[in-house]
């Protein structure tokens, strides 16, 4: 599939992307230009983030049909059952420090199976939620990493993949649902990466990433001695192949293709005879193909301009599942059926709407919304709606991006600024809620997320723009963006900087080190500062992706002179404007070591430096009171050094 390592770092992330250090100008203090009030990092925060299970499991319980969900009401993520009838929810988890994911209720009771790693080291482990609420660990062992793969059709057996015996491989195990006896199924000698059963337990689908354009799927036959994966893409030069799903009567693959031209089709490969048929052809990418539990509906989405479009096709009636008109509008996410396909829950979002789930009865078209995420003290109209924006880059090619602008912002009342950059590479802001957005734009921030070339979403010959050029064109397009906010006579000219996480956070110190006039400020988040010592010590379980990581950024074994000289650190003596950076100290991804370093070597150019370390996170913020650390920390960095309400601490 033509996206690069997986992007997980849309603006989804990017929520959770938040530190900090000192308090923030609270509710009524400080100014707002326009809109209806300026509010704290707490009242943003306060919003509840819900997701449904059952991506390969199941949403809905079969004994009560009540919803498996994750929420974060208490300021850490806990599973939680949702009663469609009442609305009420009941805590199944009580952790206080790691956050717990649903994964799936066991299809015939009340137990449910849940997912949570350590303090975001990533190593997740997968666990029973028995009847009684204690934790059965599944995967136990200190560095070990588990996922849930899906529910044999009977419900009698599940799946899962751990890499206990090699940390570069995940192999995979099939679980009896009453006692938890297990047996190894496929021993993954050669770290491929398992993509997905079929309902009927015979075939595994793996994928094989050589680059990021250019991949294959291959097929075991679980139910024959010889368990060698079988190459079912045979192909010459480059395309990207990836897998969507198995089809519910398991005699089909649902497969990505780049092959026909820009986009990521969705194709049909029948299993005995071979044959391969287009399923779905857009002119944007398809982002997933999902069935319910018989297949009668088609659930499918795109990725329409940085929006989510969902389609839910009625294979029975040919024609679209229409939803009742009382769904509020917005981006559908998590489309899950009941087993016996009579009701159907869903997430809806939006830029100005954080997800909330809802519910619909199918044959009396019954809709209610059972959550509220938004926090009660904030006015919808304190949020601000994403707006796609174009511009032209450096060299005359078409950048887009997502414009969040403040009320009130004019020629007459111009504000300052942000570009946003999107982990990666090849990761794609898109148009969500983010809570850290909008505060920062409550504040008074414009903040424009441009999706630079290389960016996933905009088909695959923008996507490619970046590859072994990073840090070039694509940092150059971020100038370019920082050039077209000052161009816009609402924006302040002396006051633009930029903000990213992760890949985004490399593009912010590279854009202060590489093009140091560029910005005013810059906010890097747990970036990648030293490419020669980050590409050496990836994760072991990123083992399927080492190859085509390192064909796209760069092998650290031959490629050491150019990773020196695209790293900020190296030339960290040209970082001269204030730097707020941010790091979790148990990241895998980005060691905590790259932000120490490049603190300790802006530092030295006696240039303002602030730097915050959560102890208890990793690649992203987890935890609410560390988002609202993180957020009011950037809001107070830039009153100070990019609004300039307190010129005297910036001289400092
Ligand atoms: C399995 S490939 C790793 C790249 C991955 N991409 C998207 O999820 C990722 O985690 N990228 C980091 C940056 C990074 C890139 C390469 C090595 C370490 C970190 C990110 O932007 O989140």
């Amino acid at each position: 599939m033509a996206r690069k390592f997986a992007s997980v770092l849309g603006l989804g992330l990017v929520t959770a992307w938040l530190v900090g250090c000192e308090a923030p100008p609270q509710d009524g203090a400080g100014t707002q230009d326009a809109g209806s009030g300026r509010h704290s990092a707490e009242v943003f925060f306060n919003t509840t983030s819900f997701s449904l299970a059952g991506a390969g499991g199941h949403a809905f319980s079969a004994d009560t049909g009540q919803l498996l969900i994750s929420s974060d009401e208490t300021g850490v993520f806990n599973a939680y059952r949702l009663d469609p009838e009442t609305g009420t929810r009941e805590a199944l988890t009580q952790s206080t420090d790691n956050a717990v994911f649903a994964v799936s209720w066991f299809p015939a009771d009340g137990r449910a199976l849940v997912t949570m790693d350590e303090g975001g080291n990533e190593l997740n482990h997968v666990y029973v939620r028995e009847l009684d609420g204690t934790l059965t660990d599944l995967t136990p062992g200190e560095n070990v990493k588990a996922s849930f793969s899906g529910w044999s059709a009977d419900g009698a057996q599940f799946w899962i993949t751990t890499n206990e015996r090699d940390p570069a491989a995940f192999d995979l195990y099939v679980y009896d649902a009453d006692d938890y006896e297990r047996a190894l199924v496929f021993e993954n000698a050669d770290a491929l990466a398992p993509a997905a059963i079929s309902p009927d337990g015979r075939w595994l689908a793996l994928e094989r990433p050589r680059t990021s354009a250019d991949s294959d799927i291959l097929l075991v036959d679980l139910s024959s001695e010889d368990r060698t994966p079988r190459l079912i893409t045979a192909h010459e030069g480059n395309i990207a192949y990836g897998v969507y799903t198995f089809t519910p009567d398991s005699e089909a693959l649902v497969y990505a293709t780049d092959e026909h031209g820009e986009w990521n089709q969705a194709w049909r490969y029948d299993i005995e005879t071979g044959e391969q048929a287009p399923l779905i052809e857009a002119e944007w990418d398809v982002m997933y193909v999902a069935y319910s539990p018989s297949g009668r509906y088609r659930v499918s989405a795109l990725n329409a301009d940085g929006f989510t479009d969902v389609s839910i096709l009625d294979e029975e009636t040919g024609g679209e599942l229409l939803l009742p008109a009382s769904v509020p509008a917005g981006d559908l996410a998590s489309v899950r059926f009941n087993p016996a396909e009579t009701q159907v829950a869903f997430l809806v979002t939006s830029s100005t709407a954080p997800a909330n789930v809802h519910w619909v009865d199918l044959r009396s078209g019954e809709h209610r919304q059972l959550t509220e995420a938004l926090n009660p003290a904030l006015d919808p109209e304190d949020l601000v709606e994403a707006q796609v924006v174009r511009f032209e880059s450096f060299d005359g090619l078409e950048i887009p991006g997502i414009l969040y602008r403040p009320h009130g912002a004019s020629a007459d009342n111009p504000v300052p600024a942000l570009v946003l950059v999107h982990g990666g590479p090849g990761g794609q802001s898109r148009a969500g809620y983010s809570a850290m957005i909008q505060h920062l734009v409550n504040n008074g921030y414009a903040v424009y997320a441009a999706n630079n070339r290389g960016s996933s979403g905009y088909g695959k010959t923008f996507f490619h723009m970046d590859d072994r050029r990073h840090g070039e064109e694509d940092l150059r397009d971020i100038v370019a963006a920082g050039d077209y906010l000052r161009a816009q006579d609402w924006v302040r000219d002396d006051a633009v900087g930029v903000i990213g996480g992760s890949y985004g956070g490399y593009i912010t110190a590279a854009a202060l080190a590489f093009h140091p006039e560029a910005f005013d400020v810059g906010i890097n988040i747990f970036g990648v500062t030293n490419w020669v010592r980050t590409l050496q010590s990836i994760p072991p379980w990123w083992e399927a992706f080492r190859e085509a990581l390192y064909d796209e950024m760069g092998d650290p074994a031959t490629d050491e002179e150019r990773h020196r000289a695209i790293s900020p650190l190296f030339h960290a003596q040209n970082i001269v404007k204030p730097l707020l950076v941010v790091q979790g100290a148990n990241d895998p991804r980005v060691l905590q070591v790259e932000s120490d370093e490049l603190v300790e070597a802006v530092r030295a150019n006696g240039v303002p430096v602030e730097y915050v370390i959560f102890p208890d996170e990793g690649h992203g913020f987890l935890r609410r009171e560390n988002r609202i650390t993180a957020s009011n920390a950037y809001v107070a960095f830039l009153d100070r050094y990019l609004r300039g309400d307190a010129p005297e601490a910036a001289a400092e």
